[in-house]
């Protein structure tokens, strides 16, 4: 793994480092380049203005160039026709893989986020890069868009799919795309933040074997609909503000799904050691 280069790193995360104002400071900053003109329609130059905003003004959580390039690196590999993200923030991840799927010749990238003011920047910053097109975005919490697109058939499969939310939700969401079939054998995941904040419940999962999966679902409980208390506190209360639920949707999954999952180390556009998680759908055993 390459070191982090320092001269790249974006300013430190504070106590409340989202959600107060700074994405829409961030809109302004984009459109007030003097060489806007340039921009426009050129996805490299939009990821570079975001870059500016998160090197010189203020910290935006994104995916950022290091592990970004974990991603597209797989994109290229993997040549979805369509790509899924969890969490779209203010729209970096969004434009710097939604560039690569039509690159590699993909149709579709659906970037999945729950609040609103956030896709709205997502859809204008896209529409600034030029990937109207190929994106699009879903406002809403992600269990309910997954459910909805599949329902409308809009959303048959996912080739890939970038998981970086809430963390708690990973594992849920994961198995409500098994069961729906939307993740299949020949699907790939890309799990964000395995390692900052960390996602033991998600880990577990992927890692597990066919009979390990077959023994939790036979618990008499089930797994409920409360975050895992092993997802750290402080993640769960940064979504507190807006008094968004925080219950899971508590669907079987697939237990019979096998994948072959590997940790990527990389770091965190702040130069914080992170990692993303690639766990390959290789199979399906008979239940
Ligand atoms: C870390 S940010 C995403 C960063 C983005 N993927 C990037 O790298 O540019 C997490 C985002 O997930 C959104 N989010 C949290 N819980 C969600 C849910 N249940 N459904 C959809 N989006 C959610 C938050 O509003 C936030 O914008």
């Amino acid at each position: 793994m390459p070191d982090f280069d320092q001269s790249k790193a974006y300013a430190a995360q504070e106590e409340v480092f989202f959600d107060d104002g700074r994405e829409v400071e961030l809109l302004h900053f984009v459109y007030g380049k003097p060489d806007i003109d340039q921009i426009r329609g050129n996805p490299s130059k939009v990821l570079q203005a975001i870059d500016d905003f998160g090197r010189t003004k203020k910290y935006l959580m994104n995916v950022g160039e290091d592990k970004g390039k974990i991603v597209s690196d797989l994109i290229a590999e993997v040549k979805p026709q369509t790509m899924v993200e969890l969490g779209g923030y203010i729209g970096y991840s969004c434009i710097l893989f939604g560039d690569a799927v039509r690159k590699a010749g993909g149709k579709r990238y659906y970037s999945l986020e729950r609040n609103p003011e956030f896709g709205a920047v997502i859809s204008s910053l896209v529409d600034l890069a030029g990937l109207g097109d190929v994106v699009k975005v879903a406002i809403g919490s992600s269990d309910a868009s997954l459910k909805r697109l599949h329902d409308a058939g809009e959303l048959k499969h996912i080739d890939l799919m970038f998981l970086d939310h809430y963390k708690p939700a990973y594992k849920p969401d994961l198995k409500l795309c098994e069961e729906l079939k939307l993740v299949t054998p020949g699907s790939v995941l890309a799990a964000d933040n395995v390692i900052t904040p960390g996602n033991p419940p998600y880990l577990e999962y992927v890692r597990a074997s066919v009979e390990q999966k077959r023994k939790w679902l036979e618990q008499p409980n089930g797994e409920g609909t409360d975050p895992d208390a092993r997802v750290g506190q402080k993640h769960i209360n940064q979504y507190a503000k807006r008094g968004e639920s925080t219950a899971l949707n508590a669907s079987p999954g697939n237990p019979n799904l096998v994948y072959d999952s590997k940790l990527n180390h990389s770091f965190e556009p702040t130069g914080d050691p992170d990692a993303i998680e690639v766990s390959r759908c290789t199979g399906e055993e008979s239940g």
